[in-house]
């Protein structure tokens, strides 16, 4: 079929249809964003902040709950997170920093979560995307924080230990990994340029196909495919979006060796500038703790949780680099410190830590 084929009259009549839907559907956007301007108007007054994680997820749940289709629920989320963020930006300007350069995932995390509608920061790395926040310079950062197949991203835990930022939001990203390069073949390949934690990821792949070919960790991915575009004997491993903003072939498509592979990523603020969330209803409690090295101290550590039923959704440990064979241990927690059990849970284990900090309180992801 081409597109000279005669066009039936009976779908010219719907997509006349459709495109007086359109007419009305902006119509009502833009009624849409008059109101929330006027919320932004009263906020200015109050000196109150724009983005209300809470409130959003809110308007996404209540939704997804009323869709009678045959729009498919997971197209609802996308569909307002963009709406929202282009009735957002009405009000003020929302600054995201992330590790970039341009086309990392990253800066996909950044988009999925806040929406199109924002200015983008890219980072060096995660040392940088704190710096920023913590300076004001930017308002919200992203970091990676756990890949489903490599585990934690050791850098942006540490660092939280000693931020002064706390966690407002995550998303997670499905990683599909591309091998990437300026001309479309595999001859003569010398070296592989990415992440050390993509080059982990795609370990298997780049075993069976590249067995002989170097394998070069960079800063990130995109500075992978940006090496790849200078030189036709390197390769970069990123996503497709890096592939197009970089001009780049794929020439080995979803090449990580876990097809379910995901990133978590958390989304960052300064207390001064911003309120913590409220409750949503379905939040997400992050903390690290630690306790000294001393027989039943994790025990004790968790009676708390167990005792007003508290479901723990994430255990990880970290050296406490004091050479004393002492972690970290960083905790997700199901509900908000509002919720009556999380908050006694979390007063009661403040009472058996060394040491106790909230990384933040928030809205699960509404993918
Ligand atoms: C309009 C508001 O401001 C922002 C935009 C929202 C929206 O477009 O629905 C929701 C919450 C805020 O992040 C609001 O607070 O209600």
């Amino acid at each position: 079929m081409t597109d000279t084929a005669p066009t039936a009259p009976e779908l010219l009549a719907l997509r006349h249809q459709i495109d007086a839907l359109d007419r009305d559907l902006l119509a009502l956007l833009n009624r849409r964003a008059s109101l929330a301007q006027a919320v932004g108007e009263i906020k200015k007054k109050e000196g109150s902040v724009v983005f209300r994680p809470e409130r959003e997820a809110q308007v996404i749940d209540g939704l997804k709950q009323v869709n009678a289709g045959p729009l498919r629920s997971e197209s609802v989320a996308p569909i307002w997170r963009e709406i929202m963020s282009a009735c957002r930006s009405l009000e003020t300007p929302t600054r995201v920093a992330y590790m970039g350069p341009a086309g990392t995932f990253s800066e996909e995390a950044a988009l999925g979560y806040f929406g199109a509608s924002i200015v983008r920061m890219p980072c060096a790395n995660a040392d940088e995307v704190f710096h920023v926040t913590t300076s004001g310079a930017a308002d919200f950062g992203v970091v990676p924080v756990e890949n489903s197949n490599e585990g934690v991203v050791t850098r942006s835990l540490d660092l939280f230990l000693t931020t002064p930022l706390f966690i407002i939001g995550e998303t997670s990203l499905m990683v599909r990994q591309n091998l990437l390069r300026s001309i479309d073949s595999l001859e003569g390949l010398e070296a592989v340029c990415a992440h050390p934690q993509a080059l982990a990821q795609c370990h298997g792949w780049l075993s069976n196909h590249l067995p002989h070919v170097e394998r070069r960790p960079v800063s990130s991915n995109a500075e992978g495919a940006r090496l790849a575009s200078t030189n036709p004997a390197l390769a970069g491993i990123a996503s497709e979006r890096a592939a197009s903003e970089y001009g780049l072939h794929v020439v080995g498509r979803a090449i990580q060796d876990d097809p379910h592979n995901r990133t978590r990523f958390a989304v960052l603020t300064h207390p001064d500038r911003h309120p913590r969330p409220g409750r949503s209803g379905h939040d997400c409690t992050s903390l690290v703790v630690s306790v000294v090295n001393r027989p039943g101290a994790m025990h004790d550590m968790l009676v708390p949780l167990k005792r007003h039923g508290v479901s723990m959704t994430r255990f990880e440990s970290r050296p406490a680099r004091s050479g004393q064979w002492e972690y970290y241990f960083y905790i997700d927690l199901q509900g908000h410190p509002e919720d009556p059990p999380v908050g006694t849970a979390l007063a009661e284990l403040r009472t058996v830590c060394d040491f106790f900090k909230v990384l933040g309180t928030y809205p699960l992801d509404t993918h």
